[in-house]
């Protein structure tokens, strides 16, 4: 089976045509892929296949480090783009990919970046899933025998964003696995760690569901950047820095989607025995 090693900001993909060739990808296939001693290593392994949808040009199935399929990448979209194109599997620089949440609107850059529409965010409990009996601006989240206020927000997939004085400082390693594994999260979570820095910029590191920490997290940016700007803390357009790099971020407001520019970059090709 061929496969594209890819990464966007540091955060790396196994990503597949599926549509070229037969994959058979099952929880241990994906989590031997994505092991980082004995197999090609990756925070998540992407496959693209033909779409269900007839306006989309292709659908794009997500699987994280564990093994488990989730709904939307940030990262992992830009660099599926770039791949696609590459590869002469759509026509043109800007198309439709099916998502297990919203299509993606992508549109590759002069400057080798990719910009993303990303849809718009959801932030009805329900919705992300949260168990909250109504929507607030922050939560009130218990862990490790302190109460944490959190911002819940879907981009097709969950987060929880916590605003830090300092990233650098930030209780990842503790907090991290303790938010993403909370039960008031039914599908778990991934779980931000935000710094306002000004009404436009941002610093960002994210613990993310089914994988850990990663270098960059672009749904995470894009949760983030909500979770801010509801608050009242940013202005509509804002630029996220990341472990791995930078991401600039646009949204005009509730019901509007998210618009993520960042880079993606292919890293090598290879061949997995087998299917
Ligand atoms: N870990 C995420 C999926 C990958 C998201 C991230 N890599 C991105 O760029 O958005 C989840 O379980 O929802």
């Amino acid at each position: 089976m061929r496969f594209t090693k890819m990464q966007g900001l540091g955060n790396d993909f196994v990503v597949i045509d599926g549509i070229r060739q037969r994959v058979a990808l099952d929880t241990a296939m994906i989590r031997r892929l994505a092991d980082r001693r004995y197999g090609v290593g990756c925070d998540q392994v992407l496959v693209a296949e033909s779409p269900t949808h007839p306006e989309m040009d292709v659908r794009y199935r997500i699987f994280n480090a564990d093994g488990t399929e989730v709904e939307h990448c940030g990262n992992g979209v830009r660099c599926l783009a770039l791949f696609l194109h590459d590869e002469g599997l759509v026509e043109g620089r800007e198309f439709a990919i099916q998502t297990d949440a919203e299509p993606a609107v992508v549109r590759l850059l002069d400057d080798g970046q990719v910009t993303v529409n990303m849809g718009a965010p959801r932030l009805e409990p329900a919705e992300i899933p949260f168990q909250a009996a109504a929507r607030q601006t922050l939560y009130p989240l218990d862990v490790d025998g302190e109460t944490l206020q959190i911002a819940a927000v879907s981009m097709g997939n969950p987060h929880a964003v916590l605003q830090v004085e300092d990233v650098d400082t930030a209780p990842v390693e503790r907090l991290g696995p303790l938010i993403e594994q909370h039960s008031a999260f039914p599908k778990r979570v991934n779980a931000g760690f935000m710094q306002v820095v000004d009404r436009g910029h941002l610093r960002l590191r994210v613990f993310e569901r089914g994988v850990g920490e990663t270098r960059a997290c672009g749904t995470g940016a894009c949760a983030a950047m909500v979770a801010g700007r509801v608050q009242g803390l940013l202005d509509d357009e804002a630029e996220v820095a990341l472990t791995g790099g930078k991401l600039r971020l646009r949204w005009a407001g509730e019901g509007e989607p998210v618009w993520m520019t960042g880079p993606a970059v292919a890293v090598f090709q290879g061949e997995w025995p087998g299917s």
